[in-house]
């Protein structure tokens, strides 16, 4: 009997801090990021077809390849069962909130429900995002980023904001000044997140203004929002967040930054 199609979410992946703390010989950088998932994001549907296919649809699908170049393509086929994925795009490309990756986590998700049994092949291999995005909860992440750590930390409350710029990782990484920075300091285990998070950083963020200076721009608006208590780029940009004490007043901020900046992608959500 064929299986039935599987329907799975794809959620944004936001790094509220991000320290660059070194480089291997291979080029990669070694990482110590706090990670949480938003409730914004792709919705991916996977159904055994007697070919592979990819139907990319929604109001982000501009852009995003439909063959095998796609994170979702590249998940699904070592599996070696044909499948028609469809892909329902919200999140904006290279855009530092690990899109294609939380895409391939799900397709993955959505695999090994259909076949009974794990990736044949190991899953860092699609990207370094991809084991937090398989995860898909708050986690502190290290080394290039397979070294995952799941974290309970109360849910937050924060608007996404993306002014258009695609920007693209490995230039952002290249540009990057110092490799050998400070990790995070350890996780407060009841003190104020925020107050915490405040004292981190995100050392993509300079070089990353350095290329698409509107992202200070973005940084600057939710700055100016009443209530926000934090503001970051997330990745390695250009999303930028705000954090704020509840979901109302997330949603007054991004409604204000929405008819301010119409062209910005802008979105409330809950980190968790
Ligand atoms: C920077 C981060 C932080 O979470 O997020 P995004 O900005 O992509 O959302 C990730 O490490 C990105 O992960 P991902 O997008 O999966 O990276 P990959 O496809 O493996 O690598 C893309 C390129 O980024 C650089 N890269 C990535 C990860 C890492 N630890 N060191 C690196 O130097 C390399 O130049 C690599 O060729
Ligand atoms: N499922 C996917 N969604 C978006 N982009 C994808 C996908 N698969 C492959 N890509 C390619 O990966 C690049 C990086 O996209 P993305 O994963 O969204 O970046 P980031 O991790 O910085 O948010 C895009 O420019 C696009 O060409």
């Amino acid at each position: 009997m064929t299986p039935p199609a599987t329907d799975g979410f794809a959620p944004a992946k936001v790094n509220l801090s991000l320290h660059v703390t070194g480089q291997r010989a291979d080029g990669y950088h070694l990482l110590d990021s706090l990670v949480m998932f938003a409730d914004v994001g792709d919705r991916v549907t996977v159904a055994p077809a007697p070919v592979m296919s990819l139907r990319v649809t929604g109001p982000r699908a501009a852009g995003v390849p439909e063959d095998a170049r796609n994170l979702c393509w590249k998940a699904a086929e070592p599996f070696g069962l044909p499948v028609a994925i469809t892909l329902d795009k919200h999140l904006p490309a290279a855009a530092g909130i690990g899109g294609g990756s939380s895409d391939a986590a799900a397709v993955l998700r959505a695999m090994e429900a259909l076949t009974g049994r794990p990736s044949p092949m190991p899953v860092a291999r699609l990207g370094a995002d991809v084991p937090v995005c398989l995860l898909g909860r708050a986690a502190r992440m290290r080394g290039i980023g397979a070294d995952i750590q799941p974290l309970e930390i109360a849910p937050l409350h924060a608007v996404l904001v993306n002014p258009g710029v695609a920007v693209s990782t490995p230039e952002v990484f290249r540009a990057l000044a110092r490799k050998d920075n400070p990790a995070m300091t350890d996780l407060p285990w009841n003190a104020d997140l925020t107050a915490w998070l405040a004292a981190q950083r995100n050392d993509l963020e300079p070089p990353a203004r350095a290329l698409q200076p509107v992202i200070g721009t973005v940084l600057e608006a939710l700055g100016a929002c009443a209530g926000v208590r934090l503001v970051r780029m997330s990745g390695s940009g250009a999303t930028c967040f705000g954090l704020f004490e509840s979901r109302a007043v997330a949603d007054s901020a991004a409604q204000d930054l929405r008819r301010g900046n119409p062209d910005w992608w802008v979105r409330a959500c809950t980190l968790s």
